[in-house]
């Protein structure tokens, strides 16, 4: 069986050595010549998948290591029978960490004390949104939830829900939603230039989700006007062909990487791996646990006379601090439009190992319940 896979998948010869020949790929630029003779093609969201790439060829199992779809022409799978799978929730943990890093850089950014004093409101409540805000909600923080397709097929729940412009209010507000371009809650350039009016200079506006969500262009305009909002942005329009004039007016700027931990990155792998296996009728032997290895910062440890709020984010920006990202980003930004795409490819190509929360061990010496309870809500193993 040959198995065609994007490069930047980790695990490979672990996962699939067994199932089949691997033939890795650069996912950017893989052609139907390359995936002709293939019988599995594993694919990253840098590569479309649809039938101008797998006609005539042999392919009957697409997976994609990643939570994202909208790369993969799913309806057209279907119709030839071909298997697929996704990996959902992969790196959700990873995402809502890059999320809190940024608010409580905000919060230092703006003087304001306790950083659960901000309101965040949450569009697109699925397995990032959930999860970022049930450690918000864990963390006291007040929490706004917009998400109108679940708000319909929930009707028990809809009452957890508010309309976008309502979550436009808050003092931040965070993009979770897939890209989608067709139906009633379709969310191609879901935020133009009448949304982007409502969002003043007291707010912040942070996009982990896919870059076509905000229109760029009307976000440019908007950032050149003296009352704009501060903005974050992990993804961005035309990928990796990104606007610099948008790099250089956005306060955070990072290559699509909010859920590059190497947790969220493994698990995906797995995810493909099980199914698969489960396509195939293989049992399944491997779990990512067994390959993640000791993370280089493993332990810390607090005085009794630490404050709460100052000990869970010295935790959590030890995990993740955007800042490296946006550095390394913006070092790329001189280049030709060419290397400059070549470079955001690269940032991401080569991304340094990076653990989330759950891997580091916190010591609280004679610590209280609520400040336990911090560390616990954004997955921190607690020794007490
Ligand atoms: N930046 C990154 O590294 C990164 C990492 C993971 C996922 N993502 C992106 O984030 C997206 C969300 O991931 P997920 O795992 O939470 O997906 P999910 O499918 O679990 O949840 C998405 C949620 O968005 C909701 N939604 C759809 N249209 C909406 C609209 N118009 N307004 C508000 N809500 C809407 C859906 O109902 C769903 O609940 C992915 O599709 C992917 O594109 C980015
Ligand atoms: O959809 C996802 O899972 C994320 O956007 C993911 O981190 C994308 O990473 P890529 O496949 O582009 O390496």
């Amino acid at each position: 069986m040959l198995i065609v896979a994007d490069e930047n998948i980790p695990l490979l010869d672990s996962f699939f050595g067994d199932i089949g020949d691997i033939r890795r790929v650069n996912g950017r630029n893989l052609s139907p010549d390359q995936v002709r003779d293939a019988d599995v093609l594993l694919v990253r969201s840098v590569t479309r998948v649809d039938q101008a790439l797998l006609e005539g060829s042999r392919v009957r199992f697409v997976g994609t290591a990643t939570i994202g779809t909208d790369h993969i022409d799913q309806a057209w799978l279907e119709t030839q029978g071909i298997g697929f799978a996704a990996a959902p929730g992969c790196n959700a943990a990873s995402v809502a960490e890059y999320v809190l890093s940024m608010l409580s850089l905000y919060a230092e950014r703006r003087g304001i004390e306790d950083w659960s004093t901000l309101s965040v409101g949450v569009v697109g409540v699925g397995n990032v949104g959930g999860e970022l805000a049930r450690m918000l909600q864990r963390l006291n923080f007040s929490v706004k939830l917009c998400d109108p397709p679940r708000q319909e097929s929930e009707p028990e729940q809809a009452e957890e829900f508010v309309p976008l412009a309502e979550v436009l209010e808050c003092d931040v507000v965070t993009l979770h939603t897939p890209l989608t371009r067709e139906g009633a809650h379709a969310t191609n350039r879901m935020l133009s230039e009448r949304e982007l009016a409502l969002l003043g200079p007291d707010q912040l506006l942070i996009n982990a989700g896919r870059g076509e969500v905000i229109d760029g262009e009307a976000l440019l305009a908007r950032l050149t006007q003296p009352d704009a909002p501060t903005v974050a942005l992990d993804v961005w329009e035309h990928e990796p062909r990104i606007n610099p004039d948008l790099v250089e007016k956005v306060w955070l700027a990072t290559p699509h990487i909010a859920g590059y931990s190497l947790e969220g990155k493994v698990q995906g792998t797995e995810m493909v791996y099980r199914a698969l296996c489960r396509y195939l009728g293989l049992p399944v032997r491997k779990k990512s646990g067994q390959f993640l290895p000791e993370p280089a910062l493993s332990k810390v440890s607090f005085t009794s006379s630490v404050d709460e709020d100052e000990a869970v984010q010295v935790a959590l920006r030890a995990c993740y601090d955007p800042r490296r990202d946006d550095a390394r980003l913006r070092l790329t930004m001189a280049g030709t439009p060419e290397e400059r795409a070549q470079a955001f490819d690269k940032l991401r190509r080569d991304y340094p190992v990076r653990r989330e929360c759950s891997s580091l061990k916190v010591q609280l010496k004679g610590s209280s319940r609520s400040i336990q309870d911090g560390f616990r809500a954004i997955g921190f193993k607690l020794k007490i």
